[in-house]
């Protein structure tokens, strides 16, 4: 068109038809080195495929094959890297090397500045799929719908598709850190996770426009965009036969509803899952792919290649087409060597095809409609279901926003609705909690009774507020570490959602809100036990109270630091003791326990012990008034036996023996006391407070910024 067509008002050209949203691999090539070039292992070789929308991919092939390496590349779990190197979380090997695209649309799926995954919704259901295990099915899946800015109609919806009504009511169970809860079944988890991501794809569909806020997709006044991508890993493996029949049902059927690309890796499916499937993807040893297309042409295209592989009647056709890839290795030398022709001959059948072609060429034919180019005839262009529509499926420009998502301040309620829910529902924890601080309270108790005033009680004081310093801060750092680490599987899932996620800080604080205060009743009750048991200064029990609340927070907060820092939840538990018993070293302002030496003193100020332990000592003996010849145990028994058998001479005698007995010459006052041990004589309660509060706030800020930065 020349500048005198545009003049003269000529239509513009129409722009380009939108690209169909298939999801390509092309020429994935993962190697893995180990040390040196000679050890060399190819995981993915050249491995190209198409799934599309509306469609369920299944991926078949022998164990070993590189099924669950392919799923985690087209997770953008590993991506190519410029240099070869593998990036993403995950063991590193010195030379790891992937190669290859993957496009969504056309475009670069993971890579470049604006990846498609960051506007189309990616899920990843994992083998086991992970829960609060303490919510219902229906309050996980309101839960979920809430963060992507659905309501209950969509979880009545998804609950009736996905068949959980029989236990929408029922605890998902599990274990997220408390006791194994029984819940639903394997078959109900697994179904329950693909709700959630149909869930998710439905909220992020829709069509931003407040007029249309309210329809549902399909209903009148929205439309579909990119339908998104499910990538299920192995979602029937350990099921019975019905229940995995179940599984693959639903996806065939949510990657109709929703338009998605589902692709889901299966193992040796029986003949009724197979014909569920819309498109197969075969994989042989190394990642090499022997038939990536509809599934019903699958057959009839390695007949083609030779008659031999003919699949007899009433034999399970995917046995039949893994068993032809498959390299016996037992069989003698042989037969390998047999297996291995015939793999080879039948993966360059494949590559010899103009499908295969397509497939590696980046991008692919995808911005065509993609009707001409499956093998065995079958157009799957012709019978998806998003075909009919050629609008139908395209992604809005810059992508269809999902409707109204919650800020910050409603994700941070609808967590701490989540978190209050799971504590409360974990009350066995609390009791037994209570019970066990109780009955240690009532042992110290016992052990320590009445210790009086005697210059023995400054040492027995002394060590009763260490004991209950260190009781506070073993149980919930314990507790944290425990529970935290547990849950960061489902956290790190529902966070790494482009859509319905939630950021670090509504998540971190809202369960630092709910779970603190209820964590600080179980200490608070053994020093309200101790106290008068043991006869601390009655005027000091509130600061030590406080005190003990206050060492809960910062312990809490060092267990979720170190859970956050730890790749796994068993280093986190590996690791958090030796941390907690560091503390005590350099926390410990009586020197029982260690010698700090003064090189190391600036580190002792991170020791929450040591500001634990002193705000107890400050509370306990300022103020404090000793009496030599008082009432100390020892010597009023001592007193009493002499004042029966004894004169006043007598009974001084053994006052003094008793006196020889005892550490030391005794303090006045506990002034004196806490000026021996060089802390401050007056305030010095509130002052470790302070540093408790700061303690605590360092390790909950670096908690807040391992989660905000690394994710959870
Ligand atoms: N990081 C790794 N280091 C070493 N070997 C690896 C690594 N990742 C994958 N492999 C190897 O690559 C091959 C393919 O693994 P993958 O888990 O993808 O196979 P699969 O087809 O899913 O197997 P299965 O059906 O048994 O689950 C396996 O032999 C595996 O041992």
């Amino acid at each position: 068109m020349d500048g005198d067509e545009l003049e003269a008002g000529a239509p513009p050209d129409p722009p380009p038809a939108p690209p169909e949203d298939v999801l390509g691999w092309h020429n994935l090539r993962y190697v893995i080195h180990r040390g040196d070039r000679r050890r060399e292992r190819t995981i993915l070789s050249g491995t190209s495929g198409i799934a599309r929308p509306g469609r369920l991919l299944g991926v078949l092939g022998p164990s070993g094959s590189g099924k669950t390496s392919l799923m985690t590349v087209l997770a953008g779990k590993l991506r190519p890297a410029a240099d070869g190197r593998r990036k993403g979380r995950g063991r590193r090997h010195a030379t790891d090397g992937l190669v290859g695209d993957v496009t969504f649309g056309g475009e670069p799926f993971h890579e470049g500045p604006h990846p498609a995954s960051e506007r189309v919704p990616l899920s990843y259901i994992e083998q086991d799929p992970r829960f609060f295990s303490n919510l219902t099915v229906r309050e996980t899946l309101t839960l979920d719908a809430n963060l992507h800015g659905g309501d209950a109609s969509d979880v009545d919806d998804v609950v009736r598709r996905l068949g959980l009504a029989a236990c929408a009511d029922t605890l998902v169970g599990g274990d997220t850190g408390g006791k194994e809860v029984r819940g639903i079944s394997g078959g109900e988890r697994r179904r329950l996770a693909i709700a959630c991501e149909t869930l998710s794809l439905r909220c992020s569909s829709r069509v931003a426009a407040p007029e249309k806020a309210d329809a549902t997709i399909g209903g009148a006044g929205a439309r579909k965009a990119a339908g998104g991508v499910i990538l299920a890993d192995e979602p029937t493996t350990g099921l019975d036969a019905h229940a995995a029949d179940k599984i693959v049902e639903k996806l065939a059927e949510t990657a109709r509803e929703e338009r998605a690309v589902v692709v889901a890796v299966l193992h040796q499916p029986r003949s009724a899952i197979f014909q569920k499937l819309d498109d197969l993807l075969l994989l042989a040893a190394g990642g090499r792919v022997a038939y990536c297309g509809p599934a019903s042409g699958a057959l009839a295209h390695f007949e083609k290649i030779d008659p031999s592989y003919h699949c007899p009647t009433h034999h399970n056709p995917a046995e039949f087409l893994i068993d032809l890839v498959a390299i016996n290795c037992d069989g003698g030398e042989g037969a390998e060597a047999a297996d291995v022709a015939r793999v080879d001959a039948i993966c360059h059948a494949w590559a010899s095809t103009g499908e295969c072609a397509a497939h590696e060429s980046v991008p692919i034919g995808v911005r065509s409609n993609g009707g001409g180019d499956s093998p065995g005839g079958d157009s799957p262009g012709g019978d998806s279901p998003g075909g009919d529509s050629p609008g139908a499926g395209t992604v809005a420009a810059g992508g269809s926003l999902p409707r109204q998502q919650p800020g910050p301040l409603r994700q941070f309620a609808l967590l701490a609705g989540r978190a209050w829910r799971q504590t409360r529902r974990e009350a066995w924890v609390r009791v037994t909690q209570l019970v066990a601080s109780a009955a240690l309270a009532a042992a110290f108790g016992v052990c320590n009774f009445k210790v009086g005033y005697g210059p023995k009680s400054v040492k027995q004081r002394a060590a009763v507020l260490m004991q209950a310093c260190i009781n506070t801060s073993m149980l919930a750092i314990c507790r944290s570490l425990n529970g935290f680490p547990r849950e960061r599987a489902t956290v790190s899932r529902e966070m790494r959602r482009k859509r319905g996620g939630y950021t670090a800080g509504p998540y971190f604080f809202s369960k630092l809100l709910v779970e603190t205060p209820v964590d600080m009743i179980a200490p608070v009750v053994f020093g309200a036990v101790v106290g008068p048991m043991v006869g601390l200064r009655r005027e000091g029990r509130g600061w030590f109270l406080a005190t003990l609340a206050l060492q809960t927070a910062a312990s809490s907060t060092l267990g979720t630091s170190v859970g956050a820092l730890s790749p796994s939840a068993e280093m986190a538990l590996a690791i958090g003791p030796c941390v907690m018993v560091l503390c005590i070293m350099l926390g410990d302002e009586t020197g029982a326990f260690a010698e700090v030496p003064d090189g190391l003193a600036p580190l002792a100020n991170a020791s929450l012990i040591k500001w634990g332990f002193r705000g107890c000592l400050c509370s306990e003996f300022e103020g404090l008034k000793f009496d030599p010849l008082g009432d100390d145990r020892a010597k009023k028994d001592a007193a009493k036996t002499a004042a029966k058998t004894a004169a006043k001479t007598a009974k001084a005698a053994i006052v003094a023996r008793a006196k020889k007995k005892m550490d030391g010459p005794c303090p006045r006052t506990g002034e004196d006391v806490l000026e021996d041990m060089g802390l401050p004589l007056r305030g010095g309660a509130a002052r470790a407070a302070k540093a408790q509060c700061v303690v605590a706030l360092a390790n909950a800020a670096l908690t807040y910024l391992v989660l905000r930065f690394r994710g959870a």
